[in-house]
């Protein structure tokens, strides 16, 4: 394990929605750098909730969010570090807003300053690398519940993340096209969350396996 601080660390979090339900009761968990794990739960049990305190996208009522060692508690500390994560929503419907799949996994990209040209380079970069080349031009709200997902996970790759989050990443993807995406977040040095009901997925791509139950993350044993 590296002796600098973690990538994302939550100290003694807990959070409850507005109807009072607790999804995370001082709750702890560290992702190092070059660390890949895998969270686990029953349905219901936080998980998409955990991800989007990680993001800042819900607030927390006590403990500490710090992403690359940074203590975030406004939007504007998130707002800081959230370009370096990439997160892959658990629906494709909430990531995928632009009439064309060039034109969603461009938004990125342009967004972080690249030029059209360069945007659309680094755009059929990763599609091609998706094995999705063929979607370039398709309208997104047409597309397979399957080739969404493929082109969510393009259009964060498309930013170049330091760090991947996947909610769910296999969901509607056929045994091939699984098996690729296997592959393709085998063959990527970043580090990596990956929260999936998946055990076969889970079991390809991580080291470590935690299991989010009763509000904290213990070891998977
Ligand atoms: N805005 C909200 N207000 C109230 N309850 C909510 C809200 N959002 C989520 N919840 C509840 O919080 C709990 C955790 O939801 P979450 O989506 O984080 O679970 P999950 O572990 O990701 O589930 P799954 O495995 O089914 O995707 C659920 O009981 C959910 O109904």
């Amino acid at each position: 394990m590296s002796s600098s601080p973690p990538i994302i660390e939550l100290k003694d979090v807990s959070y409850q929605h507005a109807d009072g339900s607790v999804t995370a009761d001082k709750l702890n968990f560290s992702l190092f750098s070059g660390q890949k794990v895998a969270i686990s739960g029953k349905n219901g049990s936080g998980k998409s909730t955990l991800l989007a305190i990680i993001m800042g996208l819900r607030k927390i009522i006590s403990g500490e969010v710090l992403l690359f060692g940074h203590s975030c508690r406004t939007e504007a500390d998130f707002s800081r570090f959230r370009t370096r994560i990439g997160l892959v929503f658990q629906d494709p419907d909430d990531q995928l807003f632009c009439p064309t799949v060039i034109e969603d996994v461009c938004f990125g990209p342009l967004n972080q300053g690249l030029t059209r040209t360069e945007a659309i380079v680094t755009s059929r970069e990763i599609l091609k690398q998706l094995n999705a080349s063929h979607l370039e031009n398709k309208i997104t709200y047409q597309l397979s519940g399957g080739q969404k997902r493929i082109v969510a996970l393009a259009s964060v790759l498309a930013m170049k993340p330091e760090v991947l989050i996947l909610d769910e990443p296999s969901n509607d993807l056929d045994l091939d096209n699984a098996d690729r995406l296997i592959s393709i977040l085998k063959e990527l040095s970043l580090p990596m969350i990956l929260v999936s009901h998946d055990a076969d997925i889970r079991a390809h791509l991580v080291e470590k396996e935690y299991l989010l139950e009763d509000g904290v993350i213990r070891n998977k044993s």
